[in-house]
């Protein structure tokens, strides 16, 4: 269990962390989420015991790793900079990590994980000749050789190419699923976060804005929308305007089959159906509308700024 309690920081007067608070529980895809400058990266420093709070904690398991090793052991990370020489080739790279690590069955590991990350082909060649995709993944490699209980990442799949990004984030839920691994993200990609995590945090300027499920995101800022469609086309109109009178719907859009809308506070989606049947419209289909994380981050920004 990762806790972040209170936390601030301040680089020569100017407050980058104001009094955070979160956690992240075992087993958990947590991403991260928030502009350039929001402090993400600041914070995960602070968890790994890399820069010290001006005030607050943040500890893993109740351990805070600037000052604990056996803690320190226990956590993986792989930073925007990679730290792959460019020289050395995948096996060397691996090699030269698990003698630092003292990795027991060294040899067995690094095999393991060359095939794992489907790297075991170019296993002899330099890192410098490897596309973006294939060091991001050594350095994955890396950052999980010692089999960490928790994999910090920062901005992991930024710079991949699609292919590459589905590649990444794949790895990154068999990891989460086969080795138990609880992951932290940092991210502003709400595509990537959207697909793999679980839980959701969202800082802007050094406060967090938010911090829950995303299903629970969705719901709490607003209902989600529904989509309405008709068999006969002239009811679209008819519908439109009961439902706009009759005040049970709000953000009534049209669309080619029939309407978008959101169900209007104290209102639902059966209430809708029942009213519509009983003026004699006919609908084909009803469906719910998931909110994308981009409009829950979105309407979130707009919501700290009013
Ligand atoms: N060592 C430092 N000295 C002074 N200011 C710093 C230092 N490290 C970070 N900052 C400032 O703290 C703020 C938060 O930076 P941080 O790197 O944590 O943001 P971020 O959310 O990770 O951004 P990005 O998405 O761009 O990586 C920024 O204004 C940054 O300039």
């Amino acid at each position: 269990m990762i806790e972040v309690n209170n936390l601030s920081k301040t680089f020569k007067g100017k407050t980058v962390l104001d009094n955070i608070s979160f956690s992240v529980a075992p087993g958990e895809i947590f991403g991260f989420l928030g502009p350039n400058g929001a402090g993400k990266t600041t914070t995960m420093r602070i968890i790994l015991g890399l820069l010290n709070p001006s005030s607050g904690q943040a500890t893993l398991n109740g351990k805070n790793l600037a000052k604990d090793d056996a803690a320190r052991s226990k956590v993986g990370v792989l930073l925007e900079v990679d730290g792959i020489y460019d020289r050395l080739s995948a096996y060397e790279n691996l090699r030269y990590f698990a003698d630092i690590y003292r990795i027991p069955n060294r040899e067995a590991r690094i095999n393991e994980l060359l095939e794992f990350f489907d790297l075991n082909g170019r296993r002899n060649d330099p890192a410098g000749k490897f596309s973006k995709g294939m060091k991001r993944k050594l350095a994955l490699a890396k950052a999980i050789m010692h089999k960490p209980e928790v994999l910090f990442l920062d901005e992991p799949a930024s710079g991949l190419d699609p292919e590459a990004q589905k590649n990444f984030r794949d790895l990154i839920l068999s990891l989460s699923r086969e080795g138990n691994m609880t992951i932290f993200l940092n991210s502003h990609d709400l595509d990537e976060v959207q697909r793999i995590c679980n839980k959701v945090a969202i800082i802007k300027g050094g406060k967090l804005l938010a911090w829950d499920s995303l299903a629970n995101l969705g719901r709490k800022n607003r209902q989600p929308g529904m989509e309405l469609s008709f068999g006969n086309t002239a009811d679209i109109e008819q519908a439109e305007k009961l439902l706009t009178s009759a005040k049970l719907a709000i953000d009534i859009h049209r669309t080619q089959e029939g309407l978008t809308l959101t169900p209007a506070e104290g209102a639902d989606t059966s209430q809708i159906i029942t009213y519509l049947a009983g003026h004699d419209i006919k609908l084909e289909e009803v469906r719910k509308l998931k909110r994308s994380l981009e409009e829950i981050y979105l309407e979130t920004m707009k919501q700290e700024t009013r």
